[in-house]
């Protein structure tokens, strides 16, 4: 399967078309606009967020309520266009009607996309560079997340750290409820409340957080991805696809880098042979080993650094000037983390939704489940 997404921050829409889903699978607007809305939460988002309502309009591939196996299209209305015709209307010649915005930001795209693609107004970078496009990556990532349902998968995404503050409470699948009702989408709710504590003063100080997210995935069947090759290999293919979100600067899988520090014994995962097939009472490995899931929970984690415009500006250099200036000040979020759990989310269950009909083809939903069932009654038996 593969899927395209176009579209500005600030344009009139995004568009995305999804290549490959098999047929039968049942999809409405309703699968997509929840995951949607949940994107769009979370403290610490800036007023963008209250004037946008995302929601996806299936416009090609969906009938009656089921694919029929052509491209999927969907559609993604910014609703804040209508305040930016003006501005993002520039004069032939790309001649901005409004000052051009040319104090570049650090940490954002700015400066290597004005300099790579010869753009003066940094505008012209901002716009695609903008994590808005995650709107459309949270669209395909919920289609995914349908797919996996149907073939018994279930999947969450939950914020394990915010400004430097952790969570201590340990992820259990009984409290993925708790996740959804939280408005930092975090398990400690103790740990909750001095993180909304942080964000309010870096927002009074004009500045920005990060933080770490976690995903997990359950109920996959063994051999997903392959040690054959390394670009076949669902760690790589996982890192790629989160390193691919907007300000996430760190992938780890399993015990990730605290495995580094450890000896062997205290991380590879004794295997046993159970009632249930084989079976693993620690899960280090995260569950890939090899490239390929080997059964148990899959454990993604990722950082997010911290938004890179303040509002307290840091140094920069003008570019139409080319003197010392403060950097550009946006409309900003002081913290994204909670929206980059659910993107995290999914854009991990689109790679294993991927995966899946790579391992097990199929033109049909019918067909998927039928191989997915025998192969997972397959490694039982093995
Ligand atoms: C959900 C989400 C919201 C974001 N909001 C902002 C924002 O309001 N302002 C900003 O400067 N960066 C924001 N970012 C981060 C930038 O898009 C990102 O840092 C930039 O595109 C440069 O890419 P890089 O950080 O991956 O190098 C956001 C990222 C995500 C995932
Ligand atoms: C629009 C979204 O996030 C935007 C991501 C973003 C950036 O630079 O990445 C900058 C901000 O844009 P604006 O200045 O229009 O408020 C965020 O709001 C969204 O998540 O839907």
């Amino acid at each position: 399967m593969r899927f395209l997404t176009a579209g500005e921050s600030h344009g009139p829409q995004l568009t995305t078309i999804i290549e490959g889903l098999p047929s039968n699978l049942e999809l409405t607007k309703d699968d997509i606009d929840p995951w949607l809305a949940k994107r769009q939460g979370g403290y610490g988002r800036g007023r963008r967020m209250v004037i946008e309502r995302d929601e996806a309009n299936i416009v090609s591939g969906v009938r009656a309520g089921r694919t029929t196996g052509a491209p999927v299209t969907f559609v993604i209305e910014n609703r804040d266009w209508r305040n930016w015709t003006e501005i993002m209307s520039p004069l032939p010649g790309g001649e901005p009607r409004k000052k051009a915005l040319t104090a570049a930001r650090p940490g954002h795209a700015d400066l290597p996309g004005g300099i790579k693609y010869r753009l003066r107004d940094l505008r012209d970078v901002l716009e695609r560079a903008s994590a808005r496009e995650t709107a459309s990556r949270v669209a395909v990532g919920a289609v995914g997340l349908k797919l996996l349902s149907d073939l018994g998968v279930e999947g969450v995404g939950h914020v394990v750290s915010l400004g430097g503050i952790e969570s201590t409470v340990p992820f259990e699948w009984s409290r993925v409820a708790e996740v959804e009702d939280s408005e930092l989408r975090c398990l400690d709710l103790e740990a909750s409340g001095r993180m909304i504590e942080r964000i309010d003063a870096a927002k009074k100080d004009g500045d920005t957080l990060g933080g770490v997210v976690e995903v997990r995935f359950r109920g996959l069947p063994v051999g997903l991805g392959s040690h054959v090759h390394w670009d076949r290999k669902l760690d790589g293919r996982i890192a790629a696809a989160v390193m691919g979100i907007q300000a996430i600067k760190g992938v780890e899988i399993g015990l990730g880098f605290e495995a580094a520090r450890r000896p062997g014994s205290a991380v590879h995962d004794p295997i046993f042979l159970r009632e249930r097939g084989y079976e693993r009472d620690s899960n280090g490995a995260g569950g890939l080993e090899g490239g390929m899931t080997n059964g148990e929970d899959l454990v993604v984690r990722a950082a997010m650094k911290p938004i890179a415009t303040l509002m307290k500006p840091l140094p920069t250099v003008d570019v139409a000037t080319r003197e010392a200036a403060d950097a550009a000040r946006e409309r900003s979020d002081t913290t994204a983390v909670p929206a980059a759990s659910v993107i995290v989310q999914c854009a991990v269950a689109w790679v294993l939704a991927d995966a899946m009909l790579e391992k097990f083809g199929g033109d049909s939903m019918e067909e998927l489940r039928e191989r997915v069932a025998s192969a997972h009654a397959f490694a039982r038996a093995y």
